[in-house]
């Protein structure tokens, strides 16, 4: 794992969306489609809105986001409207988004074509993760429904997971095809979560889901 600190979280934005525009361009030098997998949550906006503003060819680049809470878009809680207005704006508004939620009761009665959707696209070739707190990246969160499954090295590309932790139900990306991305960016901003990411990194994944994932990743702090 690399750690970079930045000296405020502007800077964090603009270096990241530096970063990121630069591992996309790699990568659609490399391949004809490219798959950008992104978090939801508060962290990732400011980069988004830098990012939008770069041109490349958005038109080749598919966005996945990493876990989806089970609400539907008009909710405030869902990451799929972030993405849609946040990212997939500006030059970005060329992009694809693969979806991670459809209109069901529940993530199980979606999840087989969500999954033989997504499946296609992977591997991952830029991954951007953020942290919660309690060590959680994705929605995949200790003490939840199916952590097990989700960690183990057989897991499948989607599972739904429940946690105290999480409001609603949630369909994450498992750690194995996260861990499977060429390119792994992690966002983190505050003194504690850098407090909780350096605690991870001495803990299990079963503990610290973030700790399956920090093998080639760049972590990114700013206070
Ligand atoms: O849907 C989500 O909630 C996310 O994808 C999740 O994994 C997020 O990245 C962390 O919870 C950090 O969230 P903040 O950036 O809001 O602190």
């Amino acid at each position: 794992m690399n750690f970079v600190e930045y000296p405020d979280r502007e800077m964090l934005a603009m270096s990241v969306a530096d970063k990121i525009a630069s591992d996309l361009g790699a990568a659609l030098r490399h391949d004809d489609r490219v798959t950008f997998c992104v978090p939801g949550g508060t962290t990732p906006g400011p980069i988004f809105d830098a990012l939008t503003a770069v041109k490349m060819d958005w038109d080749r680049v598919d966005v996945v986001l990493n876990d989806e809470r089970w609400v539907p878009e008009s909710s405030p809680r869902s990451n799929t409207a972030l993405l849609r207005n946040r990212l997939l704006t500006g030059h970005a508004a060329a992009a694809t988004m693969l979806p991670l939620y459809a209109e069901t009761d529940r993530p199980e009665d979606a999840l087989d074509g969500l999954s033989e959707a997504l499946a296609p696209h992977m591997p991952i070739n830029v991954l951007v993760l953020g942290m919660g707190t309690d060590m959680h990246t994705a929605s995949i969160f200790p003490g939840a429904d199916r952590l097990a499954e989700a960690l183990a090295p057989d897991a499948p590309i989607l599972l739904p997971m429940r946690a105290d932790a999480a409001d609603e139900p949630r369909i994450t990306i498992t750690a194995r095809y996260l861990r499977g991305a060429l390119a792994t960016h992690v966002i983190i901003t505050g003194t504690r979560k850098r407090e909780v990411l350096e605690r991870a990194r001495s803990l299990s994944p079963e503990e610290a889901p973030i700790a399956a994932v920090l093998g080639d990743a760049t972590v990114h702090w700013a206070e």
